[in-house]
């Protein structure tokens, strides 16, 4: 499997994904509702289903995990899914969107690294890395079809794409809430936040730990259009039809001249990041925030 980093990269879950995936429908393909002409053969696996229209070169990929928490198996599949599209020349580009109701992604599985030694939670930051670098230097079309909140880790998924549709929707807020976990977002974070928002917005937002409703969302630029939810998938293909009307070749070049030297960055460190999340998350200190703040979560459900 190539990496977007090159080699050094090898965690078990993905050397061996397709053992994660079994017993699930990855790799099969199946007639999409309503469909059955060509293109119209949808794939996926457990936690991530993709509908292909070949015929528009644009692919739908829709997150199902439990609140779309960030687990191992759900990144191991989005990135299979990904280079699965990548590696087909039919796509020109992906929507991004949830089949959960309310939530788009809940950021990082906190079950992933609460009570988890330290070699669990080293693989599973290198695989966060891996989506992160994939996503962020594409060479297809990502837009997200945001259609619920949209913290932490699930706004750097947004970011990681070309484009962001926000479903207007007051519970529906998004950014990095991390110092409010008592955790700090990792510079490769930043950088995308920055790169997105401008310095002195990240600045106050990331000290802050600011979810954006809405309509703050779209004024400090962290999504591009906010519409009502019934028009957030219409309107994401609008974008993304914008979005493939330029030359391909020229887009990649351009995106990538955009967004290498952030990448650059975290592949220059990445094993040095990786020990840093993984000194910091297994302190006892910030263990027991954890343990308190999925308590909290089960309980607010209750
Ligand atoms: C100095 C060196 C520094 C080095 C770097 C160090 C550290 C870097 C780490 C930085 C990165 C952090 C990024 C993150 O993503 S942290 C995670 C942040 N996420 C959140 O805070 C979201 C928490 N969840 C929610 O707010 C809500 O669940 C919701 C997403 C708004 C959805 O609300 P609702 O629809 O009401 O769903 P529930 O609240 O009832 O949840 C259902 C179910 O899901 C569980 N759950 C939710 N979120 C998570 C999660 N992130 N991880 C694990 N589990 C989650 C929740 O507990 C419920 O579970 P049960 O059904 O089992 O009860």
């Amino acid at each position: 499997m190539a990496l977007a980093s090159g080699v050094r990269f090898a965690p078990r879950a993905l050397l061996r994904p397709w053992a994660l995936l079994r017993g699930t429908t990855l790799g099969r393909t199946e007639p999409a509702a309503g469909g059955g002409g060509d293109g119209a053969r949808r794939f996926g696996s457990q936690r991530v289903l993709v509908e292909p229209d070949a015929a528009s070169g644009v692919a739908v990929m829709k997150l199902r995990n439990p609140s779309n928490a960030l687990s191992l198996e759900l990144l191991t599949e989005l990135v299979i899914s990904l280079e699965k599209l990548e590696n087909d020349k039919t796509f020109r580009g992906i929507i991004l969107t949830s089949d959960c109701p309310r939530v788009f992604c809940a950021g990082l599985d906190l079950t992933e690294i609460c009570g988890r030694n330290p070699a669990h939670c080293a693989e599973y930051w290198k695989a966060m890395q891996e989506l992160w670098l994939r996503m962020y230097l594409s060479s297809l079309v990502l837009v997200a079809a945001i259609n619920g909140a949209c913290p932490a880790g699930g706004c750097i998924i947004a970011l990681s794409c070309d484009c962001r549709v926000l479903a207007d929707n007051p519970k529906y807020r998004i950014g990095l809430n991390e110092t409010l976990l008592g955790i700090i977002a990792p510079f490769w974070l930043k950088d995308t936040y920055v790169n997105t928002i401008g310095h002195r917005a990240s600045e106050q937002a990331l000290q802050l730990g600011s979810l954006f409703p809405p309509a703050e969302a779209l004024q400090v630029g962290l999504v591009d259009q906010v519409v009502p939810e019934d028009q957030v998938q219409s309107t994401a293909l609008s974008e993304m039809a914008r979005w493939l009307a330029v030359p391909d070749h020229a887009r990649q070049l351009t995106k990538n001249m955009m967004r290498k030297a952030t990448a650059d960055r975290l592949l220059r460190q990445r094993d040095a990041d990786t020990q840093n999340f993984v000194s910091f998350v297994c302190r006892d200190s910030i263990q027991k925030s954890l343990q308190a703040y999925l308590e909290k979560l089960r309980q607010r459900k209750g």
